[in-house]
């Protein structure tokens, strides 16, 4: 795993989407198209304002994947992953496909039908970011690092449900689904590429658990020690827990 350490948000964002849209160009170059999960958040808004300015891609190459939506919410709802994506990614860039987990549709079609696709394709670039509990995507502790299903039906913990209100996404935690679709963590780990950003002081426990623990599904983002394509980027505050030892072994990122 690479460690990033950036001086804020906005070059973490720039660096991250500069790499993944090389990773992209390069997959176009050698198979002729190139395929990527989108995640969503707050620590997400810099990478995808980004990502959709970079020169020089074929987007009509490029499939895209959605990492995780709420059971039962809306698209209309303000904070709908599907919308959220629509507006800050698929609207912005001619994509040759987009495949939502549409919220309001039932799961488990949509699990069966979205699955039955990814597990055709190889995932070239994964950007994701981990929950104040280490979540990734919505695999919540105690995760289960063993399953192969593309994507899962999952219960939301009550920490992750409180985060959600305290991020400013719903007004009160009665509001915040108790389900989501979630892409596996198996499923995660078949990206040849991994971009995990992490911005905030909020993520600085689970940045430390990530990276200095040892990987375990109370800690479900510390797989991403295991995986060799992974490049962990995390600002000043997110860093602020972090070792002398971690933070010697980090990249800087201007
Ligand atoms: O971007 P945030 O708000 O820090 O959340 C981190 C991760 O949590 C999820 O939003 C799920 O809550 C992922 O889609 C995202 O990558």
């Amino acid at each position: 795993m690479r460690m990033l350490l950036a001086a804020n948000r906005q070059s973490m964002g720039k660096w991250v989407a500069k790499q993944a849209s090389e990773c992209l160009r390069q997959a176009i170059e050698e198979q002729g198209k190139a395929s990527i999960i989108v995640a969503t958040g707050s620590s997400q808004f810099e990478v995808l304002g980004a990502l959709i300015k970079q020169p020089n891609i074929d987007w009509t190459c490029v499939e895209g994947f959605h990492l995780d939506e709420y059971i039962g919410l809306s698209e209309e709802h303000s904070a709908s992953f599907c919308r959220y994506l629509k507006e800050r990614f698929v609207s912005r860039v001619p994509l040759a496909d987009f495949h939502y987990l549409y919220g309001n549709q039932p799961p488990t079609e949509t699990i069966d039908r979205i699955g039955g696709l990814l597990r055709e394709t190889t995932v070239d670039v994964a950007l994701v970011g981990i929950g104040e509990n280490a979540h990734l995507a919505f695999n919540d502790p105690p995760a289960d690092f063993q399953i192969t299903d593309p994507y899962i039906t999952v219960t939301l913990d009550e920490a992750c449900r409180h985060q959600q209100v305290g991020e400013g996404w719903f007004e009160s935690i009665e509001d915040v689904p108790r389900q989501a679709i979630s892409m596996s963590i198996q499923q995660i780990l078949k990206a040849k590429q991994i971009y995990c950003t992490v911005p905030d002081e909020r993520k600085a426990n689970a940045v430390r658990a990530t990276l200095e623990g040892p990987i375990d599904p109370q800690t479900p983002a510390s797989i991403l020690q295991w995986h060799h394509g992974v490049h962990f980027a995390c600002d000043r505050a997110a860093a602020s827990k972090l070792s002398r030892n971690t933070l010697d072994r980090m990249e800087r990122v201007k």
